[in-house]
């Protein structure tokens, strides 16, 4: 695994969207799996202003993004849709077609996930995986349980993960009670998967996933199964790793 210590949030952003647009450059047509939550906009925006400068094209990128509340429409302004249209899609060359997002409002969730596995094959599993990382290792929205799910699937969501995202919603009441994520066999797949963590009440959850036990308790630590790894965190999400100039553990 491969980690880089930056020196706050904006320093942490800046490597993550060089380490994205590398890949971008790379591959032209490359498949980005990518995350929401606070810890991506700071990345998105950097791309964003690249691709304004004319510096960086996602003209043949496809991306497929890791999760989507249920019960949500795409055009709600709390939906992971709408966040990735606000936060990058508006404001990039990228092709509407080419951006996918699981659909949340599906009648039948069971086949919404079936379908987007089988979108996911066709594509051929994505090049560079983008994860954000929840304060009890969850990763997209598989969440802490007693094993790992392989394939998208329908999640509930824990009280933890309600509580941490009430910020965005009026009240914690509003926070939809679950969601579809892709799988943890989905994430492993991918060639490449980018950790991006900041701040103080991440170090724990970087430390149980990258130092901890292998265990579905902690769905980030099967990361330390995946051959590519790049962590990149601010000092604060990084803290509690024994020694951030090397190997984590
Ligand atoms: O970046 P944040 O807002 O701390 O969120 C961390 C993780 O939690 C989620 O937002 C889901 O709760 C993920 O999408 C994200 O990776």
């Amino acid at each position: 695994m491969r980690i880089y210590q930056e020196a706050d949030y904006a320093a942490m952003s800046r490597r993550c969207a060089n380490l994205i647009s590398a890949e971008v450059i790379r591959k032209p047509d490359c498949v980005l799996g990518l995350a929401t939550g606070s810890t991506p906009v700071g990345i998105y925006h950097q791309l964003a202003e690249w691709n304004r400068k004319g510096d960086l094209s996602f003209w043949d990128v496809i991306t497929v993004n890791l999760d989507e509340y249920r019960g949500l429409a795409p055009t709600h302004t709390q939906s992971y849709r709408d966040f990735m249209q606000k936060n990058l899609f508006d404001h990039i060359d990228i092709r509407q077609e080419n951006t996918y997002v699981p659909n949340g409002m599906a009648q039948d969730p069971e086949e919404e996930c079936s379908r987007y596995d089988s979108m996911l094959r066709a594509l051929g599993g994505t090049d560079l995986q983008l994860l954000g990382l929840g304060r009890n290792g969850h990763i997209g929205f598989n969440e802490p349980g007693p094993a790992f799910i392989k394939e998208t699937h329908v999640v509930e969501l824990s009280q933890s993960t309600i509580e941490a995202n009430a910020r965005f919603f009026e009240s914690a009441d509003e926070v939809p009670r679950q969601a579809i994520t892709m799988g943890i066999g989905c994430i492993m797949e991918a060639r490449r998967v980018l950790v991006a963590v900041s701040g103080e009440d991440k170090a724990e959850a970087v430390y149980r996933s990258f130092c901890g036990p292998i265990t579905p308790e902690v769905p980030g630590s099967i990361l330390q199964l995946h051959g590519d790894v790049v962590l990149v965190g601010d000092r604060a999400a990084l803290s509690r790793l024994p020694d951030t100039s090397e190997e984590a553990c």
